[in-house]
């Protein structure tokens, strides 16, 4: 009898898809279809390494091309395997783990965090605040200047490849076809610093970007730095999404506001973690097989599709005891295992396809949760603030609103 197709199931079931089947039949892994498709669904650290170790998984055609087109889409370090990945990720890590450009990112959030709440006079959606917030520290971090860009179209864009790359049909379609404006600008922007027309500082990111030079010596195309260079903003306004969740758990769990605020930071980078680990962003990562093997009783055919699952991998009580339950102590003494914390992926940096803005993300939440416990006094008035487990990518209902916004009386302390 063929495999039953369970694509109403995952919709139905959401993040819970696959933590559902993995408790119900006492396995790691489980046979399906999704959208007529077979596929293995896997979850835990062990899956994790040999999805993420050892080279077996492609990314080629391992995601439907809605979500591909909005998120990395064709031609971009993702979609890259062996070598080629290898020398184009280098780029990424190079621009990604430098302390000095992680240490500007947070000193722009702090900036245009401060610079936005200016304006805000009446009660405002902290998840729409952030996409412009982060677009311009996106932009300005990226090395351009942002009198230079139209902020609410490409706020507008960007936000829009997050929002709906989880959906399908008519929203799918009309933000993929606004983000072939933001490939445009991103094209242009390219081929100005190639002939000279738009300067750049020649240590910035942008820069690095327009004038990296592939294994074989040729200089990206300008579509392929265009995606690059979109993949760079996109996920910045991205970790919007965390910081919502920051704000959440700082209201939900106010004992941990006021420790932070009476300047007991501590744990505010343990705090950052459970943030991740704890609520939803990316349910699974795709990949195919590039070559067979055996895992755990499991046959691996050239060309099988698997799916990770993150979200119950990050709830897996092998690796997490008590994982319901939102807990920062539970870093304290973490043996920082690279797949058993995987919201953006496991793994290796370099070798494998982990996300490279990791520490950038960290940075931005630890920043986030440091303005919002010392640096700003609000309130947070009644509303819905459930996360429906059904949504993809999942946020509070409300967004987050927050009412009488302003700095606290010591910006500095
Ligand atoms: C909300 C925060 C973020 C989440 C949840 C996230 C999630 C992920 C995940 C799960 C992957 C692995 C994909 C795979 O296995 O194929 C990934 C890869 C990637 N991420 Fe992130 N990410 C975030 C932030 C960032 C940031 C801030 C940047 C850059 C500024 C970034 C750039 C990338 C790139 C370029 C890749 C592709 C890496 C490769 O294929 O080798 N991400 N991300």
């Amino acid at each position: 009898m063929p495999t039953p197709d369970s694509s109403i199931a995952f919709l139905a079931d959401g993040y819970l898809f696959g933590h559902r089947r993995f408790l119900r039949m006492r396995s790691d892994a489980f046979r399906t279809r999704i959208m007529g498709r077979p596929a293995v669904v896997m979850h835990g650290s062990e899956a994790a390494r040999i999805f993420y170790e050892g080279d077996r998984f492609t990314r080629d055609r391992a995601m439907p091309t809605s979500v591909l087109h909005l998120l990395q889409d064709e031609g971009s370090v993702q979609s890259l395997a062996g070598a080629v990945h290898h020398h184009r990720k280098s780029l990424f890590a190079r621009m990604l783990t430098d302390d000095d450009a992680l240490r500007r990112l947070r000193e722009l959030y702090a900036d245009e965090w401060f610079r936005a709440m200016a304006d805000w006079s009446a009660a405002v959606i902290l998840h729409e605040k952030l996409i412009t917030v982060l677009t311009r520290v996106a932009v300005r971090w990226v090395g351009i200047n942002p009198d230079t860009v139209d902020i609410p179209a490409r706020a507008g864009e960007l936000a829009g490849m997050i929002e709906n790359a989880g959906k399908f049909g008519p929203p799918n379609w009309l933000a993929r076809q606004r983000r072939h404006r933001t490939e445009r600008w991103a094209g242009e922007l390219i081929a100005g610093i190639w002939n000279g027309d738009v300067l750049v500082d020649p240590g910035s990111p942008l820069a690095q970007l327009a004038h990296h030079t592939e294994l074989d010596g040729s200089r990206l195309d300008q579509a392929a730095a265009a995606v690059e260079l979109i993949n760079l903003l996109r996920p910045i306004v991205a970790v919007g999404r965390f910081i919502v969740f920051a704000a959440l758990a700082l209201h939900v769990w106010p004992s941990w506001r006021r420790v932070f605020a009476s300047g007991d930071t501590a744990d505010v980078g343990n705090f950052v973690q459970e943030v991740r680990r704890y609520y939803p962003f990316f349910p699974v990562i795709g990949g195919r097989a590039q070559h067979g093997f055996e895992w755990h009783g499991h046959r691996f055919e050239i060309g099988d599709w698997v799916l990770l699952d993150l979200f119950a991998t990050n709830r897996d009580e092998r690796s997490w005891s008590d994982p319901g339950r939102f807990q920062p102590e539970r870093f304290r003494d973490w043996t920082g295992d690279p797949n058993t914390l995987i919201p953006q992926g496991g793994g290796d940096l370099i070798d494998g396809h982990r996300c490279p803005g990791e520490r950038a993300t960290i940075e931005l939440m630890e920043e986030a949760v440091h303005l919002l416990s010392r640096a700003t006094h609000y309130a947070v008035p009644p509303q819905d603030l459930r996360v429906s487990l059904r949504r993809f990518p999942a946020l509070p209902e409300s967004g987050f609103v927050m009412d009488a916004v302003g700095p606290a009386v010591s910006r500095t302390g």
